[in-house]
């Protein structure tokens, strides 16, 4: 079956950004989604659990439109600006993390003076590193860009995979108060693929339980926590 990916809004609900109906992904001849059908609306913050490998960043790669899937349907409504924080970085070698940043503002047209991109950068503390190369930078030091990009065109739908890795409870903290007054308090959409369970409690309304490349178990955290006590305990 020939898979498509439709972005007018014709046959998509108001407030959903994004539908995949029986999406399905194969490398090779791995099938790694095995039939996802999906809703994210305005103000979803989807948890998304499961064990490795159960195709949790194949199924965020498909949604972001950098991945296409091999059958099924991907229904984008028109002018939704995707935003996603990568496991690993995935930019050019050599280049700096200032230039990077540059460019990410030029190809979404944000004007910003430098004192607010300053002020961004001391945020999230990257400002002492701005001159490096992105590939010489530590682990959490990487991930700090990572978010900082995900971020910066202001995103109606941000996709976050394993956004704590390498993170120090402090600037994870200054991270989490920032997604918090930009993206929970404005209403917009989020993904959190995570094995760390208080993150969902912390920052998800909703959540899928994929396994095997289908959705196993989905509804809302608050239900979980009303029966379980915890998300932890959940699983
Ligand atoms: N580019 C690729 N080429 C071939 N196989 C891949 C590729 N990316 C992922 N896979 C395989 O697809 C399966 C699902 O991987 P994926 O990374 O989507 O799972 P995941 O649920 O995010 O896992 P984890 O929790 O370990 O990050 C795995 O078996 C993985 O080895």
């Amino acid at each position: 079956m020939q898979q498509q990916i439709n972005t007018t809004a014709n046959n998509v609900k108001s407030e959903t950004l994004i539908s995949l109906q029986n999406i399905k992904k194969s490398y090779g001849s791995k099938e790694v989604l095995r039939g996802i059908t999906l809703e994210i609306k305005k103000g979803d913050r989807i948890g998304v659990i499961g064990t490795n490998g159960a195709g949790k960043s194949t199924l965020s790669e498909v949604i972001s439109g950098i991945r296409k899937p091999t059958s099924g349907h991907l229904d984008v409504t028109k002018n939704t600006l995707v935003g996603i924080q990568f496991q690993q970085s995935k930019y050019p070698v050599g280049i700096s993390v200032y230039d990077l940043i540059k460019y990410y503002l030029e190809v979404y047209h944000i004007e910003m003076k430098k004192s607010e991109l300053d002020d961004l950068m001391i945020k999230y503390q990257i400002i002492e590193f701005k001159n490096r190369a992105i590939e010489k930078l530590s682990g959490g030091q990487q991930q700090r860009v990572n978010i900082l990009l995900s971020l910066i065109h202001n995103p109606d739908l941000v996709i976050f995979d394993e956004i704590s890795t390498g993170l120090d409870i402090e600037v994870r903290q200054e991270i989490f108060d920032f997604i918090k007054e930009n993206v929970i308090d404005k209403n917009k959409a989020l993904m959190l693929v995570t094995h760390n369970m208080n993150e969902i409690e912390e920052m998800c309304n909703k959540f899928i339980y994929v396994d095997n490349g289908v959705i196993v178990e989905q509804g809302l955290v608050s239900e979980i926590v009303a029966e379980y006590g915890s998300v932890q305990n959940y699983t």
